[in-house]
């Protein structure tokens, strides 16, 4: 078992509203390193909320009312993420935990061209980096992703939805954080891309071993990217565990009862739990024709 990269302990947010909502309850689990973990549960169960609240993005009337979620670095170094000033907070930030957040073109500097928005993040983290090292690392990182390069000097409302969601998972890849966050990425996207974007991000899971927690109420998917999933309802995470196993065999109610409302699921069962990559591709192939959008 792989050792945790990122502790989230006792998370706890409100939305200070009338009345309160407790969005997220007490929340605590362990991201290991290299792990895709899913995170489950239908709409208004807290997924959004407790993303932003363990990068500290929440913005008023949201408030974290309880807990932390330290990051763990390889050489045994402790960052407790509620401990952070606003400075050393954008420091660490793309650094060690990165985002993608659903709806890519808000994330983009719609006046900045791709590639100097690109730039931006390596004059911030890699100042001694040359010229001719950020161009071509830009480069690099868009063709990773399936982006012409010749696309950089273009503008965000120049490429299309799934260009933009694919430029923002490569520039949460720049920097090769050992941790990232993806909330419903694909979610906006056609079926093709969304399929060439999942097997992007496993790609390179498997190539550069960064942890993921990864978003989404389409469970199918889930199970066919995860390592673990971590099932949540009304705030909290009612069941945590082995993606296979939660499909085979599920311990809470709720569990059962999402995994049923998802008829693509109630079929031979056996045939969605993670596999080799080959066989992941193609069940999702099978998935696409009745997933939910
Ligand atoms: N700004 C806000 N003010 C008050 N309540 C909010 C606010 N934003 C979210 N909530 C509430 O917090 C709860 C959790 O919402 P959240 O968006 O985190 O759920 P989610 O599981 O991510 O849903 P979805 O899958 O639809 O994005 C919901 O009850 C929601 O209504």
């Amino acid at each position: 078992m792989n050792p945790s990269v990122l502790s989230i302990e006792n998370l706890s947010v409100d939305y200070l509203v009338e009345p309160v909502v407790h969005a997220v309850r007490n929340v605590s689990f362990e991201l290991r390193r290299g792990e895709v973990l899913g995170l489950a549960g239908e709409s208004g169960c807290g997924k959004s909320t407790l993303a932003y609240g363990i990068v500290r993005l929440l913005k008023p009337p949201a408030m974290i009312t309880s807990g932390r979620a330290v990051f763990h670095s390889r050489d045994g170094l402790e960052i407790d993420w509620n401990e952070l000033h606003a400075e050393e907070l954008r420091a660490n930030r793309w650094e060690k935990i990165s985002m993608v957040f659903q709806g890519a073109m808000n994330s983009l500097n719609p006046v900045i061209s791709i590639r100097d928005q690109f730039e931006d993040v390596f004059a911030t983290h890699r100042p001694k980096m040359s010229r001719k090292q950020r161009r071509d690392r830009c480069a690099e990182l868009l063709e990773r992703v399936g982006v012409d390069p010749g696309r950089l000097s273009s503008y965000p409302h120049e490429l299309s939805g799934g260009m933009r969601q694919r430029v923002m998972i490569a520039m949460a890849m720049a920097l090769e954080p050992p941790v990232m966050i993806m909330d419903e990425p694909t979610t906006a996207l056609d079926v093709v891309v969304q399929r060439e974007i999942l097997r992007e991000i496993t790609r390179l899971r498997d190539e550069l071993g960064f942890a993921v927690i990864f978003i989404t109420h389409d469970l199918p998917l889930l199970l066919e990217i995860s390592d673990r999933i971590a099932v949540m309802r009304g705030g909290e995470i009612v069941e945590l565990g082995d993606a296979a196993e939660l499909y085979t065999n599920p311990r809470h109610e709720y569990t059962k009862q999402l995994l049923a409302s998802f008829p693509s699921l109630t079929g031979d069962r056996g045939s969605f739990v993670r596999g080799a990559m080959d066989d992941r591709l193609l069940a999702l192939d099978a998935v696409e024709v009745e997933a939910p959008s």
